[in-house]
């Protein structure tokens, strides 16, 4: 069985008063609950598992750097994310490839110090509406998982998380039969390079415009194990009901 995963990224929103949130969404887990992450900025991360702990919700980093200490002025590295409690983080978010430039390269070396520092790493891939309306999605979403997870993946070290970039923050969704056809390409891909074993158990996300309204309908998918959710995962009002939709599916 793989494990379902409702994930929040909170983006750089959010102060500790925030943290509130979590509590309630703590409060409203349903019985059986999934795997529940929030991801809040980096200066609330410890906060945040103290907050979360007695409801078992993870926390996870936005992002971390490669090296694991350095001259690197305003940057958070993998043990850095771990040591505070966290057990996940994000690398390769369609916000740092663009703004930041992050190269596939850049993002298997991140995904691999978060290995290196005992987190599960949750890679993102997504395709821009270029490359959606020019028929290249499958071929972007190969380069990226090819380049971007690095080898010896387990269920334990990674979690793919799908977001077709034109889809992030615009309430526009892709038709699930998009999402199919991409989520079963990417667990083909990684069941070509990791075996059908280990491919079987690694679970993926899809990202973009979740809403209560929509999550369920996204959860039919055979290969969505859940979602990444931005915007919808700051109040517990908006997130709850996707984590029920997804303890439901
Ligand atoms: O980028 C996202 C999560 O990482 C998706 O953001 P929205 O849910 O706000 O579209």
């Amino acid at each position: 069985m793989r494990r379902k995963i409702a994930a929040g990224n909170w983006k750089m929103n959010g102060t500790a008063a925030a943290l509130s949130e979590v509590t309630a969404m703590g409060e409203n887990l349903p019985p059986a609950p999934p795997t529940v992450v929030i991801c809040p900025p980096a200066p609330l991360l410890s906060q945040a598992c103290v907050v979360s702990m007695p409801f078992g919700i993870q926390i996870g980093g936005q992002d971390c750097h490669a090296e694991a200490s350095g001259a690197f002025t305003g940057d958070t590295s993998a043990a850095m994310v771990a040591d505070s409690g966290a057990t996940y983080v994000i690398v390769g978010h369609s916000e740092r490839r663009d703004a930041y430039r992050e190269t596939d390269a850049d993002v298997a070396a991140k995904a691999q110090a978060a290995w290196t520092a005992g987190l599960t790493a949750i890679v993102c891939v997504g395709e821009d509406l270029e490359q959606r309306t020019s028929g290249k999605t499958l071929d972007v979403i190969k380069a990226q998982l090819s380049g971007s997870v690095p080898d010896g993946a387990s269920d334990d070290t990674l979690v793919v998380a799908y977001e077709p970039v034109w889809a992030i923050g615009t309430g526009k969704v892709p038709e699930l039969a998009q999402i199919e056809e991409v989520h079963d390409f990417i667990r083909a891909e990684l069941t070509s390079r990791f075996g059908a074993e280990t491919s079987d158990r690694i679970s993926l996300l899809y990202g973009g415009s979740v809403k209560a309204e929509n999550a369920a309908t996204i959860f039919q998918a055979a290969n969505v194990d859940g979602a990444l959710v931005g915007g919808a995962s700051l109040k517990a009002a908006d997130f709850s009901p996707i984590i029920a939709a997804l303890a439901a599916s």
